[in-house]
C-alpha cells in the first residue's frame, strides 16, 4: 500500500517529485537563440542562426578516422541538427506500466511510420531499441509541426504532464548507457565519482531499488559524488525523486575520494546479504559488529563519469562549435587518468567499472582507456560488450590516432617538443610510451622541427581554427613518422556516433576487476619522490586501499601541476577551466583551487544546465554566490551550509597531506620540522575551517523516537534507532529528520568525522519535518514527509485510513475538504477518530483472500484539520491520480482541482494553523513550493 514520494504510494514504488530544475533541464541553445528576437524579421532584429561548422573540430576529427570516409557527410550533417528528445519512464515509479501502456497504445500505434505534415515528414514516436522494457522513448518534431498534427500535441501535453511530476525523465538516449553497462544488483555498493547533475545517479537508484518489496530495503547503496558544491544541490534534488534511504550525495574530488571502512564481517549477524541475497535491508549496526573489525569498503561497481570536452553534446550546445579547439582534449586527459585510477582502485576485485565520455576524442577516451590499462598493469580487464545491448548501434574503439598540438600532429611522445612536454605526455598516444622508454626524449629529442613551427606561430591564435590556422596548417598537413597502433584491445570499447541512431556522441569502456590494484614500482618511486616534495598525489589515510593501491600521477615524469600549467597558456579558452579542476590534484594548494568554475565549465554533457537548476531551487534569491554552500542557503539539505567556502572542496587535501607526510617533514609555512604531535595539532586547527559546517548527527533524542513510534504507531520491523540523521545538534531545533538504510548508516558511522573525513551533503531521504500545530504538538512534534511515506508506510500500525474511490476522488479534487463532503459515513468516523495531525489515506486494493494488497493500493499524505482533511501532495500530482481514477473508472477526465463547494479556504485558515505548511503551496499543507509550478518544459519539442 502506500506510494513513493510525494504523489503517494503505490506499489512499493518510488515517489514522483519533481522539481522545477530538472524539467529546465540544460538550455536549449537553439530555442533560445529564435526566441530572443521574436516577432522582426530576422536581419532587423540582428538573429543569426548558430555557426555551425569549425574548420578545426572538422579537419581534427577528419584525420582521427573516428569516422569512415564514406560516411563523413552525413556525420557533418547530423551533428547539424538539433537532437531529438528522448526521456526515461521512471521504471520504479509507481505508474511506470500505465505511461508506458499509453505510449504504445495511444501513440506509438498512431505514428509508426513516418507522416507527411505539410511537405515535411515527421518521425515516429519510438521506444529505444535497446532499452529495458521499453522504458526509454525518443520523439522529434518542431512546434509547427506540434500546431499541425493533433496526435503531437496530445502527445506533448501528456510528456509536459508526467515530467511535470517527475514519471518520467529527460536524459540524452547516449547518457542512459553508462548506469545499464554497469549492471548494478540491489546488493552491490556502488560509487558514482562524477555524479552531477544526476541522471545516471537516479538510474542507479532505480537497480537498486528493482526488487523492492514493501518494507524492504536493499542492502546496496549508492554513494553520488561531485567536486561542485552547486551542482551536488542539483544531484541531491533530482535523486531526491527516487526516495531512496540507501543514497550518500558527498563533495569530493574524485580523483582523491577517501578510502571508506567497512566492518568486517565474516561472521557478523548484520547486513546478512553482503553475499549477494536479498534481505530485509534494516540490519542495526550494533556495538557488537565493533568487535568484528573493520576492513577496506570496496565497492562493487563504480561509475566514472568523467568531466571531459563534452563536444560529443555539440548538437544539443552548438556554441561548442564555435569554442572547440583541440586543447580542450589534451587539457582535461590527465585529470580523467587520475579519476579514473582512483576509481579502480576503489572497486572490488570482480568487480565493473565503467570510464565514459561525451566527447568523440581519441586523447580522452581511447588513450585514457589505455592509459588506465597499463598503469592497472593486469588487474584490470577490458570487457568486450558488444552483445549485451542488443540493438546498440556503436562503433569500435581506435587503436591508432594523433596528438594535435600547436598545429602539429605528432604520432608519438618521442615528437613533443621540449617546452611541450608539459602539456603533451606519453599517456595521450597509442604505446603511451613514456619519456624513459622511447629513444629519444624530449629534453634531447626531436624538438627543433617543431620548435621552429612555434616559434612561427608567435603572437598567433591557439588551436582554434582560424582562417589564418587553416592557411599555416594546409603546409604542414602531412603527418611526419609512422602512426602508433596501441597493443591492447582497444577496439572494445565503444564508441557512439551521431548519425547511427539520431543521437549525441558517446564513448564508453566497461571493465573488470581481476586482481588487486598494484600500482608499477615505478609509478610509486615517482610518488614517493613527490611526497617527500611535499606535494599531493594518490590517496589519503586510505584504508580502503593499500599504500600500492593508490593510483599515481599518470603524467610519467612530469606532475598534473605541471601539465595543467602548460595546458593553461596554450587553452585561453574560458569555458574550459582545466586549471580549476585538475591543479588541486597535484599541487594541493588550497588557494589555486576554483572548482566550481572548472567543475562547471567541463563535461557538459548532462541534461541539466548548473545555473538555470540552481535558479529553479531557488532556496533564496542568490543564484550562483560566489561563496559556495553559505550564499546557496540550502538550509540543512546540505552540509557546508555555514561559512563554507568553494574553495574548501580541498580541505580533505590539506589533511591529505599532513597524513602522508613522514614525521619530521619540512611545513609549509616555516620551512622547520614539525613533530607529529605538531602535526596533529595543525589538523586540529584545520578543522576550525569546517566550524559552522552542519553536522550529520544520528538523532537519539529518546523522547523524540519515543513519541515518533507511538504517534505513527511503527512496528520494530522499522528501526529508528541508528537511521535517523539529522544537521543539527540542537534537538529542540531541529527541523528535518532524514532516515538512511542500514548500508549508509554504518558507512556514516565509521566513516564522518566533520572536516576529516567524507564529506557528506545529503544522506538518505527526509522522513519526518518539523510542526508546530498546537493540538498535535503534544503528540508528536514530526509530520511525515512526502518521500518518506513509502518507507515507512509499510510498519505503520496508526494515524491511516482506508478510503473509497469515491471519497478518494473527492479528496484529490479539494483543497480542505470538510468532513462532511464525504459519502461513506464509515470514512467520516475514522477521520473523527484521528488524532489531529499527520495521517495517510490509502485506497486499498485486495488480494484474492481479502487482505491488502499494498503492492497495487494507493496512499497519500493528508492533514487531518478540526473539520477538514487537506493533501499533503502538490496540486498537480493530485489531479495526475484523480485523471488516472478517472481514466481507469472511464469517467470524463477531470483536468484541474476543483474546490470542493463547503472546503475551506486553503492558504489561509486552516493551512496557516498548520506547522510546517509552506504557504506558497497549491495543494494542502505539505505541497513544497517547488512543486507546485505548472511551467512547460520548453526541451520537449525543438524549435
Ligand atoms: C560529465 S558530468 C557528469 C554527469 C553525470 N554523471 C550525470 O549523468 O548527470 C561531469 C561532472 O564532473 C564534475 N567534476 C569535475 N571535476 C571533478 C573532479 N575532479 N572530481 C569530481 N567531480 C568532478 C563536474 O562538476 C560535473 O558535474
Amino acid at each position: 500500500m502506500g506510494g513513493r514520494g510525494r504523489g503517494g504510494y503505490r506499489g512499493g514504488k518510488r515517489g514522483r517529485t519533481q522539481r522545477r530544475d530538472f524539467k529546465d533541464g540544460r538550455p536549449d541553445v537553439w530555442k533560445k537563440q529564435r526566441s530572443e528576437g521574436e516577432g522582426r524579421a530576422d536581419a532587423e532584429r540582428g538573429w543569426q542562426p548558430f555557426v555551425t561548422e569549425s574548420r578545426a573540430y572538422e579537419k581534427y576529427y577528419k584525420k582521427q578516422g573516428v569516422v569512415p570516409e564514406e560516411e563523413w557527410d552525413l556525420f557533418i550533417e547530423t551533428l547539424k541538427k538539433p537532437l531529438p528528445t528522448c526521456f526515461r519512464i521512471n521504471g520504479s515509479g509507481q505508474f511506470a506500466q500505465d505511461i508506458r501502456d499509453q505510449m504504445q497504445h495511444d501513440f506509438f500505434d498512431y505514428l509508426k511510420e513516418e507522416v507527411e505534415v505539410d511537405g515535411e515528414m515527421v518521425e515516429p514516436v519510438q521506444p529505444l531499441e535497446w532499452y529495458p522494457g521499453q522504458l526509454a522513448w525518443t520523439l522529434n518534431f518542431s512546434r509547427q509541426q506540434l500546431r499541425k498534427l493533433p496526435i503531437l500535441e496530445r502527445i506533448h501535453e501528456f510528456l509536459k504532464q508526467e515530467n511535470e511530476i517527475g514519471s518520467i525523465t529527460r536524459q540524452e538516449a547516449v547518457s542512459m548507457l553508462p548506469p545499464l553497462f554497469l549492471k548494478v544488483e540491489p546488493h552491490h555498493r556502488v560509487l558514482d565519482m562524477c555524479a552531477a547533475p544526476g541522471s545516471k545517479t537516479f538510474q542507479l537508484l532505480e537497480m537498486i531499488h528493482k526488487a523492492d518489496k514493501p518494507g524492504c530495503l536493499p542492502d546496496g547503496l549508492v554513494i553520488a559524488n561531485d567536486l561542485d558544491v552547486q551542482r551536488c544541490h542539483l544531484l541531491i534534488h533530482q535523486t531526491k525523486r527516487m526516495c531512496s534511504p540507501n543514497i550518500l550525495v558527498t563533495n569530493h574530488e574524485a580523483q582523491h575520494f577517501p578510502g571508506l571502512k567497512k566492518k568486517r564481517r565474516e561472521n557478523a549477524a548484520e547486513l546478512k546479504t553482503s553475499d549477494g541475497e536479498t534481505g530485509d535491508g534494516f540490519g542495526e549496526v550494533t556495538s557488537r559488529d565493533a568487535a568484528d573489525g573493520e576492513t577496506s569498503l570496496l565497492f562493487d561497481r563504480v561509475l566514472c563519469d568523467v568531466p571531459c570536452s563534452g563536444d560529443g553534446t555539440i548538437r544539443k550546445a552548438p556554441d561548442i562549435w564555435k569554442k572547440w579547439h583541440c586543447g580542450l582534449g589534451n587539457g582535461i586527459h590527465p585529470l580523467q587518468i587520475q579519476i579514473a585510477l582512483r576509481g579502480v582502485a576503489l572497486l572490488k576485485v570482480g568487480g565493473r567499472f565503467v570510464y565514459s565520455t561525451c566527447s568523440l576524442n581519441p586523447v580522452e577516451d581511447e588513450a585514457v582507456v589505455g592509459e588506465i590499462l597499463r598503469q592497472a598493469g593486469g588487474s584490470l580487464e577490458l570487457l568486450d560488450v558488444s552483445s549485451e545491448m542488443p540493438g546498440l548501434k556503436y562503433r569500435q574503439g581506435l587503436k591508432s590516432w594523433l596528438v594535435r598540438d600547436k598545429r602539429k600532429w605528432l604520432c608519438s611522445a618521442s615528437e613533443v617538443n621540449r617546452h611541450r612536454a608539459g602539456a603533451i605526455v606519453p599517456s595521450m598516444f597509442p604505446s603511451g610510451k613514456g619519456w624513459d622508454q622511447l629513444d629519444s626524449n624530449p629534453e634531447v629529442g626531436s624538438g627543433e622541427a617543431v620548435e621552429e613551427a612555434d616559434n612561427a606561430e608567435d603572437g598567433g591564435e591557439k588551436d582554434g581554427g582560424t582562417e589564418k590556422d587553416d592557411e599555416a596548417e594546409e603546409v604542414e598537413e602531412e603527418v611526419a613518422s609512422e602512426l602508433e597502433v596501441a597493443s591492447l584491445p582497444l577496439e572494445r570499447c565503444m564508441r557512439i556516433l551521431p548519425h547511427d541512431a539520431n543521437s549525441g556522441g558517446f564513448f564508453i569502456a566497461v571493465f573488470q576487476k581481476v586482481a588487486p590494484f598494484k600500482v608499477h614500482p615505478k609509478l610509486k618511486e615517482q610518488k614517493n619522490e613527490r611526497r617527500q616534495g611535499n606535494q599531493s598525489v594518490g590517496t589519503k589515510d586510505d584504508p580502503g586501499v593499500s599504500a600500492e593501491d593508490a593510483p599515481a600521477p599518470v603524467t610519467s615524469g612530469k606532475t598534473t601541476s605541471d601539465v595543467v600549467k602548460d595546458t593553461e597558456m596554450e587553452d585561453q579558452n574560458p569555458s574550459v577551466d582545466v586549471s580549476a579542476a585538475a591543479a588541486p590534484a597535484a599541487t594541493g594548494q588550497k588557494k589555486d583551487i576554483v572548482p566550481a568554475k572548472g567543475a562547471k565549465a567541463i563535461g557538459q554533457n548532462d541534461d541539466i544546465s548548473p545555473a538555470k537548476g540552481a535558479k529553479a531551487i531557488g532556496q533564496k534569491d542568490d543564484i550562483f554566490p560566489a561563496k559556495g554552500a553559505k550564499a546557496i542557503g540550502q538550509k540543512d539539505d546540505i552540509l557546508p551550509a555555514k561559512g563554507a567556502e568553494v574553495g574548501e572542496a580541498d580541505a580533505g587535501i590539506t589533511d591529505e597531506v599532513m597524513e602522508d607526510a613522514p614525521e619530521g617533514v619540512e611545513s609549509l609555512e616555516g620551512g622547520r620540522k614539525e613533530t607529529s604531535g605538531e602535526l596533529r595539532e595543525r589538523k586540529v586547527q584545520q578543522q576550525g575551517k569546517w566550524k559552522g559546517v552542519d553536522p550529520v548527527l544520528f538523532l537519539e533524542d529518546e523522547h523524540v523516537i519515543q513519541s515518533l513510534i507511538n504517534y505513527y504507531g511503527i512496528r520494530d520491523s522499522f528501526p529508528l534507532r541508528g537511521h535517523l540523521v539529522t544537521r543539527s545538534e540542537d534537538v529542540t531545533r531541529l527541523k528535518r529528520i532524514y532516515y538512511v538504510s542500514a548500508s549508509v548508516s554504518e558507512v556514516i558511522k565509521l566513516n564522518y568525522r566533520v572536516g576529516q573525513h567524507l564529506k557528506i551533503s545529503s544522506a538518505g531521504l527526509k522522513i519526518f519535518e518539523r510542526q508546530t500545530a498546537k493540538e498535535t504538538v503534544e503528540h508528536c512534534a514530526f509530520r511525515l514527509a512526502s518521500e518518506g511515506l513509502p518507507v515507512l508506510l509499510p510498519h505503520m500500525t496508526k494515524q491511516i485510513v482506508h478510503v473509497s474511490r469515491a471519497d478518494f476522488k473527492v479528496l484529490l479534487g479539494g483543497n480542505a475538504v470538510p468532513f462532511h463532503a464525504f459519502r461513506e459515513a464509515d470514512f467520516i468516523n475514522s477521520l473523527e477518530t484521528l488524532l489531529p495531525g499527520c495521517f495517510v489515506v490509502v485506497l486499498p486494493e485486495r488480494t484474492a483472500d481479502g487482505e491488502v494488497d499494498l503492492t497495487r493500493s494507493t496512499a497519500v499524505g493528508c492533514w487531518r484539520g478540526r473539520h477538514n482533511v487537506s493533501l499533503l501532495i502538490s496540486k498537480a500530482e493530485a489531479a495526475q491520480m484523480l485523471q488516472r481514477l478517472c481514466l481507469a473508472d472511464e469517467e470524463p477526465k477531470i483536468v484541474e482541482n476543483k474546490s470542493i463547494e463547503g472546503a475551506e479556504p486553503s492558504i489561509k485558515g486552516e493551512q496557516e494553523g498548520t506547522p510546517g505548511v509552506d504557504k506558497n503551496a497549491t495543494a494542502g499543507p505539505g505541497a513544497s513550493a517547488e512543486s507546485k509550478s505548472k511551467t512547460e518544459d520548453p526541451a520537449l519539442v525543438k524549435e
